[in-house]
């Protein structure tokens, strides 16, 4: 039996700064998506979508242990019976034992009873951004567990490292989730290194970039989702969108007998 979950990509515009206009259009947007029919399994959200990139004031913004997002995500998870990962946002940590207090990138997963499923926080903070200005890397890989299926997430930046995927699908990851805020003009970069993930992993990747303009940033949206096989099964433009897409999990396993990738490495000689 085919093992489908159908998704919804929330490709949205963020407004830097302003948690209040983010929360009220992400909590649209889940409404319209969860209204379609069929009825989405999975929502995915972009990055730092409660604050956007305003690191300059990003301790003052930030979500204290994620408290509000969680209880947000979660109420709604519930309530509708979905599955979402909630894009990532930024979390304000309060250090133990007078340490200072940090802020992470960091997305959790709920299922549909609006248990908390997964949480990551991005690994690779991206210096062109001065993201290691402001934020704290997070320190282990986001594999969890989506509807009894393996599943992974890393963010935005996280897609240049082949390494972190490879790790994810070696853990039986068949499907990764990107929640990104990728600008113009690297919009080659953002296809061909998903692709790339999909297609060296034997995975579905599934990424949702923002939209919209930020100071002189231009994010492009084309959210994706890429099958196993490397084919794409949809993209977005760059307009405000809820992407849709049906998947099939057992994809995965086809493909990986097709090329038998995984049981042909050495690691011994390159890991
Ligand atoms: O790697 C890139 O080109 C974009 C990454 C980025 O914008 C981010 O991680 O926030």
């Amino acid at each position: 039996m085919p093992n489908l979950l159908r998704l919804a990509l929330i490709q949205m515009h963020i407004d830097a700064g302003h948690p209040e206009p983010n929360f009220a259009r992400l909590e649209q947007r889940l409404t319209e998506a969860v209204a379609a029919s069929p009825k989405p399994d999975v929502i995915l959200v972009p990055e730092m979508w409660n604050t956007g990139y305003a690191l300059d004031r990003i301790r003052e913004l930030a979500d204290p242990a994620g408290a509000r997002t969680r209880s947000f995500v979660s109420e709604f998870a519930k309530r509708h019976g979905v599955n979402i990962v909630a894009g990532s946002i930024a979390e304000l940590r309060e250090g133990n034992d007078g340490r200072a207090s940090k802020v992470t990138n960091t997305v959790y997963g709920f299922d549909r009873q609006g248990e908390e499923i997964a949480e990551y926080s991005k690994i690779h903070l991206f210096k062109l951004m001065d993201e290691h200005l402001h934020l704290e890397a997070g320190e282990k890989p986001g594999r969890f567990e989506l509807e009894g299926y393996p599943a992974g997430v890393m963010i935005c930046y996280d897609i240049r490292f082949p390494e972190l995927a490879r790790k994810l699908a070696l853990e039986g990851a068949k499907v990764l989730f990107v929640p990104a805020e990728w600008p113009h003009p690297r919009l080659h970069h953002w296809r061909t290194l998903l692709q790339a993930r999909a297609i060296e992993n034997q995975m579905y990747v599934v990424a949702c970039n923002r939209t919209g303009i930020s100071g002189t940033t231009h994010f492009f949206g084309h959210s994706m989702v890429i099958d196993p096989w490397g084919e794409i099964v949809a993209e977005a433009g760059e307009e405000e969108t809820i992407l849709t897409a049906e998947i099939d999990l057992d994809l995965a396993d086809e493909v990986r007998g097709r090329i038998p990738v995984f049981a042909d490495r050495r690691p011994s000689l390159y890991e």
